[in-house]
Parts: structure tokens; sequence; C-alpha cells
């Protein structure tokens, strides 16, 4: 395993404040997706941004074990009032941040595919919903080939078929190796995502480390395809069994919870009836 930062000792506190979180040492590896978590005020931010390098600790230090390492940041809040297209804001980002102009097309174009906003690229970003501002802000931290991404509440406020979408980018993301850390309030994303999840205390400054948390129950969705094909199953994450039963139309599904909305969502916009729905326990 290859460790891509060391925390050391980190220690913040505001001006004419007390430590926000004190003494947190941990290491983040290549390929790992780390989720902080803790209440509000606990810090969760803050961490990022010193992260990020964008403040800097009182006490303590980051240490890149990489040479030249980049950083791929996504604040909580896209920028007030822009009035580029998506397509142009992505180029002057990616001008700003040194990428050449005939590599720049490609990626932008490769990343627009990749979040599905080829339709609106010609769209000017002060018109878009929350959903697709985040989506410009993650593209936008990706288009340098980012070693690591830091997320600063990606889901938050948006409606369950953007936190679905936006997970599954997330997961892709994942699954290609890319190392993640992210703030989040969110169980399902933590279930889905984290390899292992940080508690940031505020009150003590202390940390507390968790395993990532394992599901307790699966759910079962029985279902009539009424003789549909199930292809668009394929690629969704979270499907831990599929079987057909009686040699019928009948199908029984055995999915992870995180993902049983949008499963349902998904089967139901594709015409297939629901005929039974329950947890199973997961020893
Ligand atoms: N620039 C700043 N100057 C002074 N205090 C700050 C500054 N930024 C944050 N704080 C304070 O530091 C503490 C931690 O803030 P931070 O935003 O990191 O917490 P958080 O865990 O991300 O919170 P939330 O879940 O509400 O986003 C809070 O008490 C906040 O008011």
């Amino acid at each position: 395993m290859t460790t891509l930062i060391e925390v050391q000792e980190l220690t913040k506190a505001y001006p004419g404040s007390t430590s926000i979180f004190s003494n947190l040492t941990l290491s983040i590896n290549e390929g790992e997706s780390l989720a902080i978590r803790g209440d509000n005020g606990a810090g969760k931010s803050t961490f990022l941004k010193i992260l990020a390098e964008i403040i800097t600790p009182t006490y303590g230090f980051v240490k890149h074990m990489k040479s030249d390492m980049v950083i791929g940041y996504v604040p909580e809040k896209f920028p007030y009032n822009i009035r580029f297209t998506a397509k142009q804001y992505l180029y002057h980002m990616g001008r700003i941040q040194g990428i050449a102009k005939s590599e720049l097309h490609h990626r932008t174009s490769n990343l627009l595919k990749q979040f599905n906003m080829r339709d609106q690229q010609g769209n000017a970003i002060n018109t878009f919903s929350k959903g697709m501002k985040q989506k410009i802000g993650m593209m936008q931290a990706l288009l340098a080939n980012p070693d690591i991404l830091l997320l600063d509440e990606p889901l938050s406020g948006l409606d369950l078929r953007t936190q679905n979408d936006l997970e599954s980018i997330l997961y892709r993301l994942k699954t290609n190796g890319l190392t993640i850390i992210f703030t989040c309030h969110d169980k399902k994303l933590l279930n889905r995502i984290a390899d292992r999840v940080i508690t940031l205390n505020g009150k003590q400054g202390q940390l507390e480390y968790i395993s990532a948390e394992k599901p307790a129950f699966h759910i079962i969705i029985e279902m009539d395809t009424k003789g549909q094909s199930l292809d668009f199953l394929i690629g969704i994450d979270g499907i831990i069994n599929r079987e057909r039963m009686d040699q019928g139309d009948t199908v029984r599904l055995e999915v992870n919870p995180s993902v049983s909305d949008y499963l349902l969502l998904e089967l139901i916009q594709h015409g297939i009836s629901i005929q039974s729905l329950y947890r199973k326990r997961v020893l």
C-alpha cells in the first residue's frame, strides 16, 4: 500500500479561538476513499482546506509523499454568478492550471461526457441547478488529472436523482483508482464510497477512527418483469444477487440498502411491476 499523504499532529485554531482539532495524525493511502464525518463546526471543511493547502495548520504538518502531487479540491459552494458557459469555464480554469490548449480540449470533452453534461456545455453556468454546478466543480477539479480529489459535502442540498447520479460518478472514479477524501453527512454515500471513516469530535478535539460501516441488512426486491429485459441493471453497483424464479417473469434481486431507492425508481420507470419488498438480515 503506497502512502500519498502523511498528516502529523495537525492542530488548527483560528485567531482568537481554541483548537478546532488537535494532534490529528493519520496516513492517506493511494486509491483509498476516506470520509470525514463530524457535527457542524467540528472542523471538516477546515481539515480539507489544510489538505488542499488553502489554509495552513497552527501546528503539525501535511507531508506529500509524492513529488508534484496534484490535488483537486471542490468546495461546498460553487462560485456565485459565473457567466461563462460550462465549456468556456472549464477551458479557462484549465488554462489557469497550466494545461495545454490541445490537451484541454480532449480532457474537457471527456469530462463533459463522463458527467452527462454534453448537452448543456454551451449554456451559461449561472442558469444551472445546484447539482449541475456541483458537477462543474468536480469536472474543474478533475481537469488536471489529480492524484487526490477533495470534496466538501458533495451531495449536500441535492435531490435524490442528482445524488444518485453523482454517487455513481464518484463510485466510478473510486473504482478507477482515484484517491478521494470527502466530508459527508450522508450515510448512503458513506456506505457506498468510503473505505474508511474518520469522525472529528470537535468538542474534545479528538479523533475516533471507525471502519467503513457495513449494512446490517440487504433489501430483497421481487418483481414481475412482464417479459422485459433487465439489461438496464448492468453496471449498477450494489446488486448482490439476481435470480429468476419459477422459470417465469418473476425475478428476485438482493441489493445493498444504499442503492435500493435508486433501483426501485429505475425499475418502475422501466415498467417493471414490484411484487414484494423486504429486508433480509446480514450476519
Ligand atoms: N476563517 C475562519 N475564521 C474563524 N473561524 C472559522 C473560520 N472558518 C471556520 N471557522 C470556525 O471553525 C469551526 C470549524 O469550521 P468548519 O467549517 O471547518 O466546520 P465543519 O465541520 O466543516 O462544519 P459544517 O458541517 O457546518 O460545514 C467553526 O466553529 C467555524 O465557525
